[in-house]
């Protein structure tokens, strides 16, 4: 029986080992991480992450050929495949702040699995990685392995959130990347054959070590440029009354263009899009191509911008100030369909409101009270490390100033102005004349996700921005400068 071990029970390899066990009966797959709440949480009934489809995945396998531990050493010692999918966040001091990928976590894993290896392995980089990782940890796991030998795979992971289960069952590509020697060669197919149980075999892509981690950071880069793309023309839709919903719709019919991620929206979030090009810029000044490190850079601008423009679009509407009013703010995830808040545009634009001295009403179906406080506590690229090592409490400020409650119509309540953060369906249902009558009067919508009726609501008479819609004269009087 292949016995697999994956260091990191994340959103990554949660998921990730839990369809290899699904898919894969004759394989025996272990989970394990140094967050021992974590590791409690995928072996109870509420797991640590909410992902559509993902209980009954676990529920098949869990205790079956799928095994969820702290036993981080016992598993890795057992294990013929080890995947490591640890946190690799961008370094916040040193060479390379504020842009480079901390890569502590992966070293520590790659210095663990060779202490502890007995017998020889393929290890697989499940993390994304900036490019060239793989002979580094090469460097280390051979200078330490007892003459135990040690193949490295890059194998990196395309799944988005919310659809993780779905993009797992069915993905466009499965991409491995591995030395071009005959050792190599042999663990590639080792590793192609656990995928093969489901995925067909023209899905699964074979290429060197580089070009399998560059294609992750290139893929990633390039779905955010989409999305910078047509947030910048959002801001032109604004200025001359043009819609981009009918722009991105007419640009995307183009075949070559194609119509998905077109949607225009407050900023990109997640835990990956801002790291991973801000990994690229970095890798590309240190390779000398500072124009190329530039041109990447503009996503991440422009993305900021976006999020301040909003911002900006709230309080100058509100005649220069929210001081002291209640704003709500629903929707606090990245996206819909997940808990996850790691780089929510929310976060940005919560903190901006603030800074101007609201009140904020949060609510989100997913996130709790206490990841919201901690959130908006939290110092940039400090949240994406283990939990034990991130700050534990909320600032007294933030719990001054914002309460989260447990629906849209408590948020609402007497506020001055409501901002949608997250495209959840239900905020595509609200009651918005109930609405309208509890709130104060002239009474705004901020919609950051182009999910309301802008008609509809200008009809019961709310002031309505929506992302790159033509303008409420109101807005047009109050223009906001970004
Ligand atoms: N979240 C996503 O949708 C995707 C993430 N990725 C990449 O996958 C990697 C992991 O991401 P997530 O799963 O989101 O992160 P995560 O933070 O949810 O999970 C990482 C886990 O690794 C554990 N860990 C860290 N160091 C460890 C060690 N030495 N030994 C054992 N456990 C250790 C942490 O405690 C944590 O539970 C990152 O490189 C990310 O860029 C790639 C594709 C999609
Ligand atoms: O490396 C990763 O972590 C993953 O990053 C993204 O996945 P994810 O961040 O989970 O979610 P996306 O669906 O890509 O959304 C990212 C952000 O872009 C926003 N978005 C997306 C699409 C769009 O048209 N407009 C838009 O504003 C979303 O609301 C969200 O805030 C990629 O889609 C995955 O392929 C990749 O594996």
């Amino acid at each position: 029986m292949v016995k697999i071990c994956c260091i990191g029970a994340g959103y990554v390899g949660g998921p990730t080992m839990a369809v290899i066990a699904l898919k894969c009966p004759s394989v025996q797959v272990a989970v394990v991480d140094i967050a021992q709440k974590r590791i409690e949480a995928w072996n109870s009934d509420k797991l640590p992450i909410y992902e559509p489809g993902l209980d009954d995945v676990v529920k098949q396998c869990r205790g079956k050929n799928l095994f969820f531990s702290t036993e981080v050493e016992k598993h890795v010692d057992e294990a013929d495949i080890v995947f490591v999918s640890v946190n690799t966040p961008t370094k916040t001091t040193g060479l390379g702040a504020g842009k480079a990928a901390d890569l502590t976590y992966w070293e520590s894993a790659a210095r663990m699995i060779a202490d502890v290896s007995k017998s020889s392995k393929i290890v697989v980089e499940k993390s994304t990685v900036p490019v060239k990782t793989a002979e580094a940890i090469e460097k280390i796991l051979t200078h330490n392995s007892k003459g135990i030998k040690f193949q490295i795979l890059s194998n990196p992971e395309f799944l988005a959130e919310g659809t993780a289960i779905q993009d797992l069952f069915n993905p466009d590509r499965v991409l491995i990347g591995g030395r071009e020697t005959p050792e190599g060669q042999k663990a590639i197919k080792a590793l192609k054959d656990v995928y093969a149980q489901w995925v067909p075999e023209d899905r699964i892509l074979t290429t060197n070590l580089w070009s399998a981690e560059l294609s992750k950071l290139a893929a990633n880069a390039f779905l955010a440029q989409r999305i910078s793309s047509v947030n910048a023309m959002s801001a032109l839709c604004e200025a001359t009354g043009a819609n981009v919903i009918e722009v991105s719709y007419a640009v995307g019919k183009d075949t070559r263009i194609g119509p998905k991620f077109l949607n225009a929206s407050v900023g990109f979030g997640g835990s990956c899009f801002q790291k991973d090009i801000l990994n690229l810029v970095y890798i590309c000044e240190c390779n000398g191509l500072p124009e190329v490190a530039e041109y990447w850079k503009q996503v991440i601008k422009i993305n900021d911008y976006q999020k301040n423009r909003f911002v900006n679009r709230v309080v100058a509407s509100m005649f220069n100030t929210v001081a002291k009013k209640k704003i709500a703010i629903l929707g606090f995830a990245f996206k819909k369909d997940t808990g996850d808040t790691r780089e929510t545009p929310a976060i940005d634009v919560c903190k901006g409101l603030l800074g101007d001295k609201a009140e904020l009403s949060i609510y989100d179906p997913q996130v709790t009270e206490d990841q919201i406080h901690k959130d908006l506590a939290l110092s940039k690229f400090d949240w994406d490390h283990p939990l034990h090592l991130q700050p534990m409490s909320a600032s007294s400020i933030t719990e001054k100033q914002v309460t989260v409650v447990g629906d849209a119509y408590e948020a609402a309540k007497d506020a001055h102005g409501l901002c949608i953060m997250t495209e959840w369906d239900e905020f595509k249902t609200l009651d918005y004349k109930k609405i309208f009558d509890n709130m104060q009067k002239p009474a705004f919508i901020f919609d950051g996700r182009n999910v309301v009726n802008v008609d509809q609501l200008r009809e019961i008479g709310f002031i309505v921005f929506s992302i790159g819609k033509p303008l409420d004269a109101w807005l047009k009087d109050m223009p906001a400068v970004a």
